[in-house]
Order: structure tokens, then sequence, then C-alpha cells
């Protein structure tokens, strides 16, 4: 045996089995959790698990939180992923480790789908001694609350006694870099170093088939039907209520998501865009980087790298079989008009379109279909307001909200039949508008079980 008293190779051996170790930990630690699972009685959690939970309006919470579990899995950890208002106070109270992944809407509120967590729990107080936490918070800093509803949660677990695992993280607009960081931090707690592939599909090249506008003569800004083909001719496939994400050349990292309009058989993409003018409402005065590009700067024919995303909260899923009930206004009606197009493929009639914009002279878009669709027996019932010509008239109803309460036992009977309610287009005035009209119709503990029961989705931007 050589012995030596020399520092410098002392130093070295060291750091050597310090080497040893770091990359012999995650993989003992693997072979140790899978050891115990594999040696537990089926049915017998051996080791109190992690519980990942989320809250998403249009899936990216969602789906960060499903791959969050994924990496943990593979670290040997048993995992319950589940929706933030899925969370019982005994779970909430019992568990020790919960990653929360959320996004946050509005101004600066919670997706609808952790409204029942924040009514029942962030309100007031509840011990929570025994968690360690982290929190992934989504966002958009143009917005003025950015991440408001990830850092209240943040704040208010902290409030209850629990302890952060890591500093909450911040994710502007899917940042790569804050999503990296987050993988990181899980790759450290979860003790591994084989983390799966996180990265979404490859954006694909699109040609730009047809554009024209729907609204000249309007007073409101101009809106375009787009229709887009794949260039290498393979269409790829989707439901309705889909979105697409699109890059414009002058923002590369910032991908602008639009509803799809169209279902696979049209054998195109359509969406409908509205061009985002600045300060006076002219196209001198400046545009929407993506709509400006898509609607006017693009020439015809031009390719755009362009990716399509599940939007499985919009989708039509479970309600294929109801009533339909489709409320919005402006650009979007375009995630109706998908809707509306995969019932009459499907021969689906119960159909109920509520739709609202300025003027019917300029502002009907695809109101040729829905006539048609009228005339066909596949939309039952069909009500418009526009806001601008009913001014003049002055008439009482001037936005889609108020074409609710006259026809509130129509809804009402509509809804006792088991029909879902969809809602797309602006949130500022029509989301919330639909909404307390429905809350004052139906009453609001239905309409939360109507939420919880997936028979009322929202698109709302
Ligand atoms: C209508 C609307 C309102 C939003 N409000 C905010 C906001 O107040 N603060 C913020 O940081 N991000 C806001 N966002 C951005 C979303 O949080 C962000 O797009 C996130 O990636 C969405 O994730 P999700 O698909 O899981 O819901 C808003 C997005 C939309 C469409």
């Amino acid at each position: 045996m050589i012995v030596t008293l020399d520092t410098t190779r002392l130093a070295l051996a060291a750091a050597c089995l310090v080497s040893y170790g770091l990359v012999c930990t995650p993989l003992w630690r693997h072979w140790r959790n899978n050891k115990a699972q594999a040696q537990r009685p089926a049915g017998q959690a051996a080791e109190p698990g992690w519980i990942v939970a989320h809250a998403s309006q249009t899936g990216n919470a969602e789906q960060l939180a499903a791959q969050t579990a994924d990496t943990l899995r593979l670290a040997g950890i048993p995992v319950r992923l589940c929706t933030l208002s899925a969370l019982s106070q005994d779970e909430l109270q019992q568990a020790e480790r919960i990653l929360f992944v959320v996004s946050t809407y509005g101004e600066g509120d919670a997706p609808d789908a952790a409204a029942a967590f924040v009514g029942r729990f962030m309100t007031g107080a509840l011990p929570l001694p025994r968690l360690h936490y982290g929190v992934l918070a989504l966002g958009d800093s143009s917005y003025s609350h950015y991440c408001g509803f990830g850092r209240a949660l943040d704040t208010w677990l902290q409030e209850q006694g629990a302890q952060p695992l890591v500093p909450h993280i911040e994710a502007d607009c899917l940042a790569d870099s804050a999503i990296g960081a987050w993988r990181h931090a899980l790759s450290h707690l979860a003790g591994t170093t084989d983390a799966p592939d996180w990265s979404g599909p490859a954006f694909g090249a699109w040609r730009l088939a047809e554009r024209r506008c729907l609204n000249e003569g309007s007073s409101g800004a101009p809106i375009y039907h787009i229709e887009l083909e794949p260039l290498d001719g393979v269409l790829p496939e989707w439901q309705s209520g889909d979105l697409v994400q699109v890059v414009a050349p002058a923002e590369p990292d910032k991908p602008r998501e639009y509803s799809i309009a169209s279902i696979p058989s049209d054998g195109r993409v359509h969406l409908l865009v509205r061009l985002h003018l600045h300060g006076d409402g002219k196209p001198e005065g400046g545009m929407g980087v993506a709509s400006g590009w898509l609607c006017r700067e693009a020439p015809l024919g031009a390719s755009l790298p362009m990716r399509l995303r599940q939007h499985s909260r919009f989708r039509l899923d479970g309600n294929a079989q109801r009533p339909l009930i489709l409320i919005g206004n402006g650009s979007g009606i375009a995630g109706l008009r998908g809707h509306l197009r995969a019932r009459a493929q499907a021969g689906q009639g119960r159909n109920w379109l509520l739709f609202g914009e300025r003027h019917a002279q300029h502002d009907y878009h695809y109101g040729d279909e829905w006539e048609a669709l009228r005339a066909a027996g596949q939309l039952q019932q069909l009500d418009v307001a526009w806001s601008r010509d009913s001014a003049v008239q002055g008439s009482a109803i001037r936005y889609v909200q108020d074409l609710l309460p006259p026809k509130a036992s129509v809804l009402r009977q509509w809804v006792a039949q088991g029909a879902a309610i969809y809602v797309c287009g602006s949130l500022q005035g029509m989301a919330a508008g639909v909404d307390r009209a429905l809350g004052d119709i139906l009453g609001r503990n239905e309409l939360d079980a109507l939420v919880a029961e997936n028979r009322y989705r929202r698109d709302v931007y």
C-alpha cells in the first residue's frame, strides 16, 4: 500500500471520492426507490408520494405538470398528478411534498380550473406545517399582474407555514431558461440525472395559401380569414378547439397562439386574425408584430413556422354527444366555427350560437355559413348582438351577454337537457359579462357544478 502525505494528491483523491459520490447517489436513490416499489405488497403505498398539482387554462401548465410527474416517476418516486381544485383539505394537510405548476389569467387571477381551490382555501387560514413545496408560475410579463396567481399561491403557502423546497420559478412566455431551471431543480430534488426530453414538437413549415379581409368598411380593426397548408403536404391531426403557435420572423422566440377555425377534413388550417393596430388605429401608426405580418406583410405563398397544440380544455371530448351552447364575440368566433364544423360533420344539430360584434353589415363573420347551417337543421338557434347598431337604434341588447337574460328559460332548459357551454373571445367585458349573466340565470352553484363536470369551457384572451 502506498501512503502519501502530498496535499495535492490527497485533494485530488478527495475530489474523486466526492465526484464518485455525486454520480452514485442518484443511482442509489433510483435503485432504492425501485426496490422499495417492487417489494411493496400490491395496493399498499410504501412511502408518502409526491403530489404534482396544476392550474391551467389552455394546457401549458397541465403539460408541464405531466412532464414534472413523469420525471419524478422516472426517479422511482410515486406521484399523484391532479388539478389544484381536486386537492382536499386532508390531502393538503397530510402531504409532505407538493409541486405546483400554475398559470395566471384575467388580471392576475387563477385559471378557471383553480377557482374552487382559491375559494375553498386561499381566502382563509389552513395550517400546513408538514408541507414542503415548489411553485412553477407561468405568465407573460406584458401583463401588469405578472405571474399574479403563482406569486399569490407562493405567499399563501408560506403564510400557512409550508416550506419552499426551492424559491418559486417564474416562466415568462414559457421561456426556455425558466423551464430549464425548473427541470434542474426537479432533477436535484428527485436525485435523478435521466430526465426525459421536455421539448415540444418541432415547428413545421406552412404555406400562406389564402387571406381575405372579412370586415371591409367596419369601424373595428380589420379581421382576416387566413388559410395555411403544410409545405410537405402532410396535414397533422387535430380536433376542434385546438390552437396553433405561429412564429413571426421579427420575433422568433415569441410564438403567438390562435384558435383553429377549421377541421382536418377542410384540408387546411383556417385562422381568424385581428390586425392589431397601435396608436390612432391606422396601420401607419404601427401594427402588432405577428398580426401585422400575417395579415399584411407576408406575401401569399410565403412559408412560415407553425405548430399545432392540443387545447384539451376547449375540445369537445365528453361533450361531443351533448347539446352545445356556443357563445363568443369578435375573433372568438374562430374556435366556435371549428366546433360547429365538427358538429355538422358528426350530424349533431343540437347547437345554439350566440355571437356579438359591432355592425351587422360589416362584422357578421362567416354569416352565410351560419345561415346555411340553420337552414340545414344543423344550428337550432342563432342569436346575434350588434353593439354599434343597437346604440343607434336605442336597443337594450348591445353585447352578446345581453342576449342571455331574455332567453333565460330556454337556457335553463338546454342545460337541464345536458347542454355544455363554450365561450370564446375577449376576456375584457365579454367573458366576465357572460359569466355574470350565466350565474344570474343558472345560479352560481349550478355554474360551478358545470365547471366541475367540464360542461362550461372557456377560451378567452
Ligand atoms: C386572457 C389572458 C390573460 C392573461 N393574464 C395574465 C396575467 O394577468 N399575468 C400573467 O403573468 N400572465 C397572464 N397571461 C399569460 C398566461 O399566464 C400564459 O400565457 C401561460 O403560459 C398560460 O398557461 P396555461 O396554458 O397553462 O393556462 C394571460 C393570458 C391570457 C390569454
